[in-house]
């Protein structure tokens, strides 16, 4: 994953924490744009909001089958109808996912100077984007999103930077060390679970979260922007990967889903997680489970942060509906490739506001 990219990154900008101290309006580069829009009313009813399913991931391991069954009934529903759900009793103390936010809050509010360190762009090289930056800018007309991020990876880990790992504040890395071993034990559960639903093999999906595959960790900091109706914290987008567990921020709403044509917010539950299904997946499950387009949302007062955990399949396992799961009635519906063919075309369509899975259908 040591990839250095090529890709012209001679347009820079600025990371959006200083234009938004400067209360300035924001600059039109991250006006959004018509295109980027999805023409879906948002539904501010909390009826649907709190229809998200909650998925107790405790239960689907209990000894009770009666218990087990219910939970697993929620969860096919979960990731048939929705792509995203809730997850309670994931395991991860309640302590860890405050130490993170904390942490997370204390390394953005270090001076710029400090953060620079950490650049994706330190000493002009590029790796494989990871560190401290906002988006990648590939063209002069690319809507940016209002926001800054650190993206590390986090497994295999032999892999790791640490140069990128900030050494401030104190504690950063051992907490993320330990937030991602806890986060890949619920996501065992959940990919173990979803192979039980489809009727295939025990394994068939937490090998994507084997020792060698990658996952990637990026802490997501939204800062208040002036003008919410015009400026997306991030656009539009489905994740690349196979599934993506996010904390998101405690006290401030932001993240959306799209479902049945409607953008549906994502209430706060204290201390749940909220779990996607990546494009990957949908694709091994010939369609079965969806993976949702989502976008988060500016805030003009409040600050918001968020992490996700990224699990992506080794880049070269094929990617392909498993056997099983096509037939006459269902034929396969998506093509056979290299998980990192998957990734490298994920990134050149997500980067210009398209959905790379359309690009992988048969
Ligand atoms: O900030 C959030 O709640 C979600 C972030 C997200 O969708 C992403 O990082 O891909
Ligand atoms: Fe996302």
């Amino acid at each position: 994953m040591e990839r250095t990219h090529d890709q012209d990154v001679s347009v820079q900008v600025k990371h959006v924490q200083e234009l938004s101290i400067n209360g300035v309006e924001p600059p039109p580069r991250y006006i959004r744009k018509e295109k980027d829009n999805i023409d879906a009313p948002i539904n501010t009813t909390t009826t649907l909001s709190s229809s998200i399913p909650i998925i107790d991931l405790h239960l689907l391991s209990s000894s009770s089958s009666q218990e087990k069954e219910k939970e697993l009934e929620k969860l096919k529903s979960a990731l048939t109808s929705w792509g995203i759900f809730q997850a309670i009793g994931h395991g991860v103390p309640s302590t860890l996912l405050d130490e993170l936010q904390r942490t997370a809050k204390e390394f953005f509010d270090l001076p710029m100077e400090e953060k620079h360190k950490y650049s994706i762009n330190f000493d002009g090289k590029q790796d494989w984007l990871q560190g401290y930056g906002n988006d990648l800018i590939v063209s002069e007309d690319q809507v940016i999103d209002w926001s800054d991020r650190l993206y590390l990876l986090v497994k295999p880990l032999d892999q790791r930077n640490y140069k990128l790992w900030p050494q401030y504040p104190t504690g950063f890395r051992e907490i993320l060390n330990e937030y991602s071993m806890k986060t890949h034990q619920a996501a065992e559960i959940i990919l173990k679970n979803m192979a039980k639903l489809l009727v295939l093999e025990e394994n068939y999906f937490v090998d994507l979260a084997a020792d060698n595959a990658p996952t990637f960790a990026r802490f997501n900091y939204y800062p208040p922007c002036s003008r919410p109706d015009l400026v997306y914290g991030i656009k539009p987008h489905a994740d690349g990967g196979a599934i993506t567990i996010v904390l998101p921020d405690k006290e401030v709403e932001g993240l959306q889903v799209l479902k049945d044509g409607q953008w549906i917010k994502v209430p706060i539950i204290p201390d749940a997680l909220v779990v996607n299904v990546a494009d990957q997946i949908e694709i091994m499950s010939n369609g079965e489970f969806k993976s949702p387009m989502h976008r988060v949302i500016t805030n003009s007062e409040k600050q918001r942060i968020s992490v996700a955990m990224f699990y992506v399949p080794e880049a070269e396992k094929y990617i392909a509906p498993a056997p099983e799961l096509i037939s006459e009635i269902k034929p396969m519906l998506f093509k056979k490739m290299k998980a990192e063919e998957y990734a490298d075309m994920y990134f050149q369509h997500s980067i210009r506001g398209k959905r790379a899975i359309d690009f992988a259908r048969v």
